[in-house]
């Protein structure tokens, strides 16, 4: 695989004096699906701007398809889609001169049968001639996509692609960036659901406060930092743990009917065989036992909090 975005050493401050990214560095692999995931405020947007070129970079060099987003910016912006946050489309406006029109603003013949092809793909054929203004919420967001697809980009940024959407919309939403995967684009996308990156990233990147905290692959990311919970369903509810317990920090729950054990996947021992015998000792019988794998969600909320 080649590497088709590359962000070095990116630092951007606002006018107003705020540092939004302090020295991203990232590679984006051609191909891939990757997920920027980071809370409110941590610099997804403004890192999405400034590769597309609508936010000038304070210092670092960013290039796309080898070609420098600022001194070569025709050439790099004529690679990308971008699918903002915002629906804005002009409510008056028939779908296929809307996207007809992203086309025209290429250099690309609006009349173009890529345009239908286009609208095909997210199904908005059918709505061609419909004013956007007409159109559920669902399928301006499909207009969106359709317009930043228009001029068959290489790489496509989806900017919270699903923020607010509900959960039928947001799996059509995953079925269109997986089509568009196997047709060979590249996908970024900006997330705060860890479920969204679950569910359709390659590779994840967390970022928080500027600063891209890890870029891993999905399996990988889950395997390294994972937990696994062992769910205890004790035989007579346990009101208070005996002492001798206290090292394994157990969690008590359901009114003490059952305890949750937290170890680590990657440590040589998980302290289970002992935990077993030491529960047997201390006269607590167990009626079920049940591991579970941590998801991303949690792994997610310990990296940001390990942070300052
Ligand atoms: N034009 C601007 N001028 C000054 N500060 C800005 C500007 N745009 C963004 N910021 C600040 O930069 C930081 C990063 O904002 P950004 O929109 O990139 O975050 P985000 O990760 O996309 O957040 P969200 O998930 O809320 O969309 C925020 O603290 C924001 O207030």
């Amino acid at each position: 695989m080649s590497v088709i975005v590359s962000v070095q050493e990116l630092h951007k401050s606002y006018a107003d004096g705020f540092e939004a990214l302090k020295g991203v560095n990232l590679e984006i692999q051609e191909g891939e699906i990757l997920a920027l995931l980071g809370p409110n405020g941590a610099g997804k947007t403004t890192l999405i701007s400034t590769i597309c070129g609508i936010a000038i970079p304070t210092s670092g060099k960013i290039t796309v398809g080898g070609h420098d987003v600022i001194d070569d910016f025709r050439a790099a912006r004529q690679m990308i889609g971008l699918v903002p946050q915002e629906v804005a489309l002009e409510p008056f406006a028939r779908v296929r001169a809307t996207v007809a029109f992203s086309r025209g603003l290429f250099g690309k013949n609006p009349k173009d049968a890529i345009v239908e092809d286009v609208l095909r793909q997210l199904s908005l054929w059918d709505k061609r001639n419909a004013a956007t203004r007409e159109l559920s919420g669902g399928m301006r967001r499909r207009v969106l996509i359709a317009k930043a697809l228009a001029h068959e980009p290489r790489v496509l940024f989806l900017d919270e692609p699903t923020a607010g959407v509900d959960v039928e919309l947001r799996r059509d939403m995953w079925d269109i960036v997986r089509r568009l995967k196997a047709q060979g684009v590249t996908i970024i996308l900006t997330t705060h659901y860890i479920e969204e990156a679950e569910a359709i990233a390659d590779r994840i990147g967390v970022i928080n406060d500027g600063r891209i905290l890890l870029v891993e692959e999905k399996a990988t990311l889950m395997e390294r930092l994972g937990k696994k919970r062992l769910r205890l369903e004790l035989h007579e509810q346990a009101d208070a743990l005996p002492d001798a317990l206290s090292e394994y920090a157990l969690e008590r729950i359901e009114d003490g009917n059952a305890l949750i054990y937290t170890y680590d996947v990657m440590a040589e021992r998980s302290g289970i065989t002992r935990l077993l015998s030491d529960l047997s000792d201390a006269g607590l019988h167990l009626r079920d036992l049940q591991t579970s794998q941590s998801s991303l969600e949690d792994i997610f909320v310990d990296l940001v909090k390990e942070r300052p």
